[in-house]
């Protein structure tokens, strides 16, 4: 049932190209036909030759002649139909593999990051180029070998049995039995269940062996070489075992398959024996017996071929099912008049919100009643234990994810009835992780504003403290970063992003620790820049630093999913609260690390 509804779906991608994929359908079934007829013609000269073998006078030299120039000229139209048809399908397959890339990234790009957070980028990636690359396989390949796999040997197969029926049997049988075998071989319930488990320890293997070279910096600095090197080495083990298990599972069918199919004059030979001595003209049954044998190896290649297909299709259906998971993930609801804001200010409203979608009596919220207001013009910042739900206050307002309830508005309109365009173009955010493009720096700040001058580029970096370390480079601003490219500090990095940040000039500003790589000189510079930057914006900043929020409007202390205390810096040290705490452990980590014996001071520090 799974497997139809997934042959249908491979269908439907492949009926895109009808016209070009019907062409190479019948050009591949017309090369396959034109294969067999130099077996005719030998049949016909071998005909010739033996129906005049006691007086050789009588043999008609342009009979030979005529099946020679036959046989040869359908040999070269079959390469020609073979040509004809193979650039079809392939022409048929880049088309179609081009519309469904382009099919995947659009709705990739529209799904929410929550998905992306929780997609493997490994995962996502394999199925755009791998699993894409199968459905090429599918349509280049094997649609036109199963039209001329099953229509082939059933003309040739039907012209046989009208030249001798009993012989077209005797070949006939091991033809059923080898293709019964092969619905045992991939059809069974647990062949299919073992290639799944082949398919998933497969990828087990290749993502922990990513993950074992990617992190070998951490397994060397922390020593857990032996914790981690267990996890890959163990599924290699299952691997192995996997594939044993299939190979054991396969063995014997699979042998018997190929002997079977590969020896199909085996059967016919004891039935042709048997039946000449009793035939009546038992020369012109040599002939066809002759016959019989020249083609039986011929009409192996189609059923083997079919086996090919069968194991191909598997792969692909798997393959097909994952590119289904993605273009059947919901996308983010756009609304159908998406309202745009005149002002900025954000607020929380009774916000609860959970990362399990399974919504229950005892749900564990991760946010718990959330209810405050980010003014245009000021800086709210989030500090608070980690864990207590920081990012994802901050990534809530860029629909990562809709809340269960409550509601998030800008400048009193609701989130989720802006368009996500809108959304973007009117939070900028800069996070924990930076991801740079492997592009020049030039290309990865001004991501931020497509049509921005070059000069923009420069005042921005120039206000993010990035012009400098810049300039040193040898390329400049045209230097390439990102994977592949110059390595950058996480510091730098993250200048660069707030660059990027800059030149976009969204009225709502998120800085998810945004100074955390940054050394005291340069933090105190990006905050100056930050304070030009906040003028008449709304700014979120999150940061476990509490000497960079100092002078933020307003302090919201987030606690287990809760906002425990709010207010001025000074307010909050005078609840003598949790910020006070907090504030005092950041003073004395200060002192620690400068090993100045300071005591500890509240408002002086
Ligand atoms: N994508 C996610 N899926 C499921 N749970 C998550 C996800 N992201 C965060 N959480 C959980 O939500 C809770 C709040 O996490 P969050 O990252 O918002 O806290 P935080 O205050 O920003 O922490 P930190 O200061 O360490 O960054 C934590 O219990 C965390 O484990």
């Amino acid at each position: 049932m799974k497997g139809k509804s997934e042959l249908s779906n491979l269908m439907t991608i492949a009926s895109e190209k009808k016209g070009l994929l019907t062409v190479a359908g019948i050009f591949s079934v017309l090369s396959s036909l034109l294969q067999i007829v130099p077996f005719i013609a030998v049949y016909n000269i071998v005909k010739e030759l033996l129906e005049n073998v006691q007086h050789t006078a009588g043999i008609d030299g342009d009979v030979l002649v005529y099946w020679g120039i036959v046989a040869l000229v359908s040999l070269a139209a079959s390469l020609i139909a073979i040509y004809i048809s193979a650039m079809s399908s392939h022409i048929a397959a880049f088309h179609i593999l081009y519309q469904l890339r382009v099919r995947l990234a659009d709705h990739i790009a529209r799904l929410s990051m929550g998905y992306h957070t929780k997609t493997a980028t490994g995962e996502l990636k394999k199925i755009i180029e791998i699993s894409v690359e199968k459905v090429e396989k599918f349509i280049a390949h094997q649609i036109p070998d199963l039209l001329s796999a099953i229509i082939v040997p059933l003309l040739f197969v039907g012209y046989l049995f009208w030249l001798d029926w009993r012989l077209a049997l005797a070949l006939m049988i091991p033809m059923i039995i080898g293709m019964w075998l092969q619905t045992k071989i991939y059809g069974g319930a647990k062949g299919q269940q073992a290639y799944r488990d082949y398919q998933y320890a497969m990828e087990e293997m290749n993502t922990t062996g990513v993950e074992y070279v990617r992190g070998m910096p951490a397994i060397k600095v922390f020593g857990i070489k032996a914790a981690r090197f267990l996890t890959f080495k163990s599924a290699v083990t299952k691997y192995r075992d996997i594939s044993i298990g299939i190979t054991d599972l396969y063995k014997k069918p699979y042998s018997i398959f190929f002997i079977v199919v590969s020896s199909l004059y085996t059967f016919v030979i004891p039935v042709g024996i048997l039946l000449v001595s009793g035939h009546a003209n038992s020369q012109s049954f040599a002939i066809t017996f002759i016959l019989f044998l020249l083609v039986s190896p011929s009409l192996s290649a189609p059923v083997l071929k079919l086996m090919y297909v069968g194991s191909g299709m598997r792969e692909i259906a798997e393959g097909n099912k994952r590119i289904e998971s993605i273009l059947t993930e919901p996308v983010v609801a756009e609304p159908d008049q998406p309202r745009v804001p005149i002002s900025y200010d954000v607020q929380f409203k009774n916000i609860f919100f959970t990362y399990d979608n399974a919504v229950g009596g005892d749900t564990n919220y991760v946010l718990k009643n959330v209810n405050f207001e980010a003014r245009a013009g000021e800086i709210t910042a989030l500090v608070g234990p980690s864990g207590g739900g920081k990012s994802t206050i901050a990534q809530l307002l860029l629909r990562f994810w809709d809340v269960q309830q409550g509601l998030i508005t800008i400048g009193g309109v609701p989130i989720n009835e802006m368009g996500t365009e809108q959304l973007m173009d009117t939070v900028s955010f800069v996070f924990q992780d930076v991801h740079l493009f492997y592009d020049s720096i030039e290309a990865n700040i001004r991501m931020g504003n497509e049509t921005a001058s070059i000069s923009d580029v420069i005042h921005a970096a120039k206000r993010a403290c990035c012009h400098e370390f810049i300039e040193q480079l040898e390329d400049g601003y045209q230097t390439k970063i990102g994977e592949g490219g110059t390595h950058l500090s996480g510091g730098e990095a993250q200048r660069i992003a707030i660059a990027r940040a800059i030149l976009k000039n969204a009225p709502i500003l998120v800085l998810d620790e945004a100074t955390a790589y940054a050394d005291a000189e340069n933090e105190k510079k990006i905050q100056q820049g930050m304070m030009e930057l906040v003028k008449g914006k709304t700014v979120l900043i999150i940061a476990h630093r509490l000497s960079t929020i100092r002078m933020a409007e307003q302090i919201l202390v987030i606690n287990k999913g809760e906002i425990v205390e709010q207010g001025s810096h000074d307010e909050l040290l005078r609840l003598d609260g949790l910020y006070q705490k907090l504030w005092q452990a950041h003073i004395s980590s200060t002192t620690w690390k400068l090993g100045v014996q300071q005591s500890a001071s509240t408002t002086n520090a």
